[in-house]
């Protein structure tokens, strides 16, 4: 039994041709690959198994098949799973850039439409995941990929659940604490959605700010940096708050007005915000909610992700077709990998004025092209811009629904006796 999996498993990795490694992760390395039955390009994550070497176990095939139906516009959809050599192979479609290059790019104008649009689509992909019941847990801007057509996608659902919460030890984690809501940074054990919508509300701080929003550089400094801004929290807002494991007191600082942390935001962009940061979990806007909220209606309306200004690819064309792959080519590294690029964070202090932490703020982060990014520009909150960049070509629709119902075929799970 074990060597027919093993010939499958076989089958199914020669069908891609490996590339050049894109970057390491949390969970290990991605490459870039062509798959040959359809000749387009997807990206592999190589999860190194560790000590369940023996293979993946039912519960994370089932979980892996649940992933493979999360099907959405605004989800990376995972086409394929299969074992090899004793790691576990997950395949994506792959996408240009994420929105961190985009928030990082010195070049690129955020009008309030844009911002409008990269968070709707956050949230429509939150929503639809969350209606699954599937949460996030670490959300951050560069697990936002964005396609060829302006697409954003959220990236790596499901897999904090999968593997087991990402290992904070690691320097590269550093960035996701910034990301992280209060009730975890507590030691909450039971958490749900609400987490995902914190998070989505510090992206959106970040796309406001062109800098990440609170960047704590240990857990207490991150509740530090976060009762900063919004105040201790009372025990009127948040009841349970006492009860959390790791619950410490805080001297208590009051909140700063919502106008002073973000000057340039509309009212509207602000009632959205504070609901997204309300503190107490239950009390929390839901993705859902958040989507209905009159931000969304109100003008100027998002733009249409196919207008939205991005940065170039990362990498060479999506629709890149086997012949210009040969074969006796091992995968080339062309670049280190982005996270080993990556510097810590030396923040001391929360800056409450946007124009002091847009200066201090960016020393410690370089930008996915290896640069220090030094001060981005603010995002602007009061024009449509008429010039956009020329939009690029997208894969047809009708190629996109046969290659999905050809993969659908793919991959399917044993039952469990
Ligand atoms: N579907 C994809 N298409 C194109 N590139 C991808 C895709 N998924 C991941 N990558 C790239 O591969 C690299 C590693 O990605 P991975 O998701 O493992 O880690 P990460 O998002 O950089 O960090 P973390 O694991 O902390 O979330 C990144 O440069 C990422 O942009």
């Amino acid at each position: 039994m074990a060597e027919v999996d093993q010939f499958l498993s076989k089958k199914v990795a020669d069908r891609y041709l490996k590339r050049e490694v894109l970057g390491e992760g949390t969970y290990g390395v991605v490459y870039k690959a062509i798959d040959t039955k359809t000749g387009q390009t997807v990206a592999i994550k190589k999860i190194r198994l560790g000590k369940q070497k023996e293979g993946v176990n039912f519960t994370a095939l089932r979980e892996i098949k649940l992933l493979k139906e999360l099907k959405d516009p605004n989800i990376i959809e995972l086409t394929e799973a299969f074992p090899h050599k004793g790691n576990l192979h997950l395949v994506f479609e792959f996408m240009e850039t994420d929105l961190e290059a985009v928030i990082r790019d010195r070049n690129i104008v955020l009008s309030p439409a844009d911002i409008k649009s990269y968070i709707h689509m956050t949230l429509k992909g939150l929503a639809f995941c969350h209606r699954k019941w599937v949460l996030h847990r670490d959300m951050k801007p560069n697990n936002l990929l964005i396609g060829p057509n302006g697409q954003l996608k959220l990236a790596d659902f499901g897999l904090a659940r999968l593997f087991g919460s990402p290992d904070r030890r690691f320097t590269h984690q550093v960035f996701a604490r910034w990301y992280r809501a209060p009730e975890l940074l507590f030691g909450a054990k039971q958490y749900g959605s609400g987490v995902d919508v914190w998070a989505a509300a510090c992206i959106f701080a970040e796309l406001l700010l062109r800098r990440p929003f609170l960047q704590g550089n240990s857990d207490i400094d991150q509740l530090g940096k976060i009762f900063a801004a919004f105040g201790t929290p009372k025990p009127s807002q948040w009841p349970d708050l006492v009860h959390l494991p790791d619950y410490v007191e805080y001297q208590y600082v009051p909140a700063q007005p919502m106008r002073t942390l973000f000057p340039m935001a509309s009212d509207d962009t602000l009632d959205l915000l504070s609901k997204m940061f309300t503190y107490d979990p239950k009390a929390r806007i839901s993705a859902q909610q958040a989507l209905e909220h009159r931000y969304f209606s109100s003008i100027p309306l998002a733009t249409e992700p196919a207008l939205l200004p991005r940065p170039p690819p990362k990498r060479e064309s999506v629709n890149s077709k086997v012949p210009d792959f040969n074969p006796g080519d091992g995968p080339t590294v062309l670049s280190p990998p982005r996270k080993q690029r990556r510097v810590m964070p030396h923040r001391e202090g929360f800056d409450l004025n946007a124009q002091q932490m847009d200066e201090h703020g960016n020393e410690n982060r370089q930008t996915a092209a290896g640069e220090k990014s030094g001060q981005a520009p603010m995002s602007l909150d009061f024009s449509v811009f008429g010039m956009r960049p020329p939009t690029r070509p997208t894969m047809n629709s009708a190629d996109k629904s046969h290659l999905k119902r050809k993969l659908d075929l793919e991959f399917q799970l044993p039952e469990e006796d």
